[in-house]
């Protein structure tokens, strides 16, 4: 299935869907040497976002995690792609200085149609999400 969004940031990329319905803070919910969700009330804490594709309704808290979300990237700790509910300017701009493909507003509900292993390829640069549903 073939689903049309918004691009973001630009970029094709591919992997296994971790999903959530609670708003992510980079700076604070993630450790950015290893990826890992650390923030103990958040519904991923104890899971790593490395070469995922994050589902997760918007970005929330510091603008310094747009750069935390940089140091991801370095650190190879990076989700391969990201796709919003509605991308906020803390989570864009992170993904676009980042490189990490980012799209949002999805024909279909994303929470609707993808579920956590699902496989997915996000292209960032047309503006659409393949799964193999
Ligand atoms: C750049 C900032 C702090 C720092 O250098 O550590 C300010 C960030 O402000 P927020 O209100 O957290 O976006």
């Amino acid at each position: 299935m073939r689903i049309k969004c918004r691009s973001i940031s630009r970029g094709t990329a591919e992997g296994e869907v971790l999903l959530t319905h609670d708003p992510i803070s980079f700076l604070g919910n993630v450790d950015p040497n290893t990826g890992t969700i650390v923030e103990t009330e958040h519904e991923l804490y104890g899971q790593c976002i490395k070469d995922r594709v994050l589902v997760f309704p918007h970005g929330k808290g510091s603008t310094v995690g747009s750069y935390v979300l940089y140091q991801l990237i370095k650190n190879d700790v990076a989700p391969a792609a990201m796709i919003n509910t509605e991308s906020e300017p803390i989570v864009a701009v992170g993904a676009i200085i980042s490189g990490i493909p980012l799209v949002d507003k999805m024909e279909k509900d994303p929470f609707d149609i993808l579920k956590n292993g699902d496989h997915v390829k996000v292209d960032g640069s047309t503006g659409c999400v393949e799964t193999d549903n």
